[in-house]
């Protein structure tokens, strides 16, 4: 039989392109609709309520102009009139924009939306009264592959049940018993870079380099304990890791670069096997039995009950792994940024510096180690770090992403808007904190100083449930180490040192913070 063409064979060719058509038209109407419809829609739904911002770009959204504003606010320092006046340098996009468009305004990540929310009214609802309608930011890939799938980077109930296991491995009580440790290990700084290379005279250091090694060592013995020296080896290797996450991040981000078999991909993905090779043998040790110590160490960390403890019993070897990458990850940067800045605040502040070392001399004497009694007394020192911590957060900024439709200050936020709440921008607040707000006064901190009452006008260490669960560990860190610099140097700027703090995930000096010791 003959047919003019070839029926069945072009219905079933007809059927097919005219599905391949209406799939291509689906699919394009879909990435049309994320890409351009959906956010000019919800432009005019902000806009309805009062809340504008930078127009939205195809796919950039406002990425151009802020990367543009930050790297321009990045080539000069901060004004030597008003040196801790650094918002307009480490937030160039929110100072500019929120002269343009208030105090709640809204930007485009790419095409998601994200609202600008900086009162502390208004933070204090999205961490802690209606903190069930929003959830904690999902972490780009890259960052979660180097951060660790940990307490930072869970939702819901898995982070719920894994900060019930660790809350009481970081009471203050365990903590406090790491004092000796963190005192001798300051020590041991001093001496190898300080002390000796000194000799009599003076000498100069890139605290921005020499603070990392306390963090590191504080976060291995309380994870370790006892095995504090393999501990040492997984977290080496972690820091080698980290620093190339954040050289990464420093970076514009290319989709799939990661899967790139480039040299230093394919060193992060060995440091990565070897990471997790080591302590998944340490690990599986530590469940089985098989190990030395663990729990209580009298040795180093004074009867410190390690983290790993408390991990072991109640999780699996992989949830530990990305725990305590995520421990290392959370803990070092964030030490080594405030005791910088405190350190380059006290070279910039002589009375307060001045002021410190007495008390610290009359506390813990002209030579002794600080005791976990010691630190309490040290109420000047506690107000310089509170006050290092207002003016430079070493986490500048907490997203959070709306799960619902939720209301938020009168305006309709719809689910899937992320929320970013710049921490920098309420500390150095007038509003909040009066015209001194820019200046640098311990003195607001003293039991009868004059400071805002309101809840999350200070928020260092975040707010709500998901608090920072590190932060008496930081704390402890921070004062005995200020105490032991205070009680044996004393300290200025270098002339090299060029006042520039800038955010690199964390608030760092972008020039280093060279700083002049002179032993006393
Ligand atoms: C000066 C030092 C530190 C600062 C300023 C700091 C700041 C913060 C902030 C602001 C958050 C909340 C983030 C958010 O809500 O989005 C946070 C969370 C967290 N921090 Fe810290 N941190 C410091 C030290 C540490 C240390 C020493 C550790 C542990 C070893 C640590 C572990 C964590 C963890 C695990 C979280 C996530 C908590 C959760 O989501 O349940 N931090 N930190």
């Amino acid at each position: 039989m003959w047919w003019p063409w070839p029926w069945p064979w072009s219905w079933q060719g007809t059927a097919l392109t005219a599905a391949a058509w209406l799939c291509l038209h689906v699919a394009v109407a879909r990435l049309m609709d994320a890409l351009w419809w959906r956010p000019r829609r919800l432009e005019r739904h902000f806009a309805r309520h009062g809340v504008r911002g930078p127009g939205y770009r195809f796919f950039f959204g406002s990425s151009i102009e802020l990367i543009r504003l930050m790297v321009d606010a990045s080539s000069r320092p901060a004004p030597p009139e008003a040196p801790h006046d650094v918002l307009p340098r480490v937030l160039a996009f929110y100072h500019h924009w929120r002269k343009l468009y208030g105090q709640m305004h809204m930007i485009w990540f790419g095409s998601t939306p994200r609202l600008i929310v900086s009162e502390p009214e208004l933070i204090r609802e999205v961490l802690l009264s209606r903190a069930e309608h929003f959830d904690r930011y999902e972490a780009h890939p890259l960052i979660r592959q180097f951060e660790g799938l940990g307490l930072s980077n869970l939702h819901g109930d898995e982070w719920a049940r894994r900060r019930k296991i660790l809350t009481p491995a970081f009471h203050v009580e365990n903590l406090k018993l790491l004092v000796p440790f963190v005192g001798e290990t300051v020590q041991r700084m001093l001496e190898e870079r300080v002390l000796s290379s000194a000799a009599g005279g003076e000498v100069e250091v890139d605290v921005a380099e020499w603070y990392q090694r306390l963090p590191q060592e504080a976060i291995t013995l309380a994870t370790f304990g006892r095995n504090y020296d393999e501990g040492s080896v997984v977290f080496r290797l972690q820091g080698e890791h980290a620093s190339y996450a954040t050289e990464a991040h420093s970076k514009v981000f290319m989709p799939g670069y990661r899967f790139l078999p480039t040299r230093k991909n394919r060193r992060v993905w060995q440091l990565d096997r070897e990471i997790r090779r080591l302590l998944g043998k340490f690990v599986t040790g530590l469940q089985s039995g098989d190990h030395r110590g663990g729990g209580r160490d009298h040795g180093r960390a004074g009867g410190m009950k390690d983290f790993m403890s408390f991990m072991a019993p109640a999780m699996t070897a992989d949830e530990i792994i990305e725990e305590s990458k995520n421990f290392f990850f959370a803990g070092k940067e964030t030490l080594t940024s405030l005791l910088t800045w405190a350190t380059v605040a006290l070279a910039m502040h002589s009375e307060w510096q001045d002021r410190a070392r007495r008390e610290v001399v009359d506390v813990c004497g002209r030579r002794g180690l600080p005791t976990k009694d010691h630190l309490p007394r040290l109420k000047t020192l506690g107000m310089i770090v509170n006050e290092t911590l207002r003016l430079y957060p070493p986490a500048v900024a907490m997203i959070r992403k709306a799960k619902r439709d939720v209301d938020l200050g009168g305006c309709v936020v719809p689910a899937g808007t992320e929320i970013m709440m710049p921490i920098m921008a309420v500390h150095h607040d007038a509003e909040v904190w009066g015209a001194d707000a820019t200046e640098f006064n311990p003195a607001r901190f003293a039991d009868d100083g004059d400071r805002p009452r309101q809840q999350m006008a200070f928020m260092p260490f975040g707010g709500g449930g998901r608090v920072c669960i590190g932060q008496n560990l930081a704390l402890i860190e921070a004062k005995v180490a200020l105490a032991l610099v205070l009680q044996q140097c004393e300290f200025r700027l270098s002339p090299a040192y060029v006042h520039a703090p800038r955010v690199l995930m964390i608030l760092n000096p972008q020039h280093g913070a060279p700083v002049i010791f002179r032993p006393l």
